[in-house]
């Protein structure tokens, strides 16, 4: 994996919010499948981070690159068509709407077949069974698979997570596990996870964010082990 060019390539990303340096100079190698995680406590930048990755904060420096390109200056919705899809930390569906036409508006540019794409990411979730119920109606944990579904629906080579896991119960968790871990077969996914029983289970590598700052970077084995993070992060 080291020897391909990743996905997506950030070097020297800094954002900082008056005094807050919230993202301080990170650095950032996605591979084109697999599962990459994001953790750091409360307010070490990852939200930040995946804003500009994502491309809804601005960064003040550094550059990033997916697929070859660089996108630093692109607006969100470019990105989107170009295969970054995101997932908020809190739900976004729109509740008065059905499950199916939730699905169907998050594929912004009409180009080819939005009712096929919607059903199958609805299927893959599944979620197909209820695509008539309004979505508002849905458990918690089925708004979180439809917020999937929508990312989904956008075929996306990379898709981020942020804390999906968040309000699900623990059953719920191991079919979301399961769904992410197939997503990750055939695309990238960066998951911001605060539950750690997820991060080592799902993750191919963890990046570590403190104070804005790369702590560390590698496989869960080795970030298990690393005195920084184990002071910083762990608590063990
Ligand atoms: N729009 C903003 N204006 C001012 N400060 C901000 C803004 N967004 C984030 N910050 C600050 O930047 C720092 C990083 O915040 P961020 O939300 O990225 O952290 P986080 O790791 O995602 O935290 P959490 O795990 O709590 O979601 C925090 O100190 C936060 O208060």
């Amino acid at each position: 994996m080291a020897a391909l060019t990743p996905l997506l390539k950030a070097r020297g990303l800094k954002r900082h919010f008056g005094g807050v340096k919230a993202v301080d100079g990170v650095g950032l190698d996605l591979g084109p499948t697999g599962v990459h995680a994001l953790i750091g406590p409360n307010g070490a930048g990852k939200s930040t981070l995946v804003g500009l990755l994502s491309g809804r904060i601005t960064a003040d420096a550094g550059i990033i690159e997916f697929a070859g390109r660089d996108i630093t200056r692109l607006p969100a919705h470019a990105r989107v068509r170009l295969g970054i899809a995101y997932t908020f930390q809190v739900t976004s569906i729109y509740p008065r709407l059905s499950v199916e036409d939730n699905v169907t508006l998050a594929v912004r540019h009409p180009s080819g077949d939005v009712t096929t794409a919607a059903r199958a990411a609805l299927a893959r979730v599944g979620l197909d069974i209820h695509a008539r119920q309004i979505a508002g109606d849905l458990s918690y944990g089925h708004q979180r698979l439809l917020e999937l579904a929508m990312g989904l629906a956008l075929t996306p080579r990379l898709l981020i997570l942020d804390e999906p896991t968040q309000g699900l119960a623990a059953g719920e968790i191991a079919g979301f596990s399961a769904l992410v871990r197939d997503v990750a077969r055939d695309a990238s996914v960066l998951l911001i996870e605060h539950n750690m029983d997820v991060v080592m289970d799902l993750a191919d590598r963890i990046t570590v964010l403190d104070f804005g700052r790369v702590l560390a970077s590698g496989t869960p084995d080795a970030i298990r082990k690393d005195r920084a993070v184990q002071a910083a992060y762990l608590g063990a």
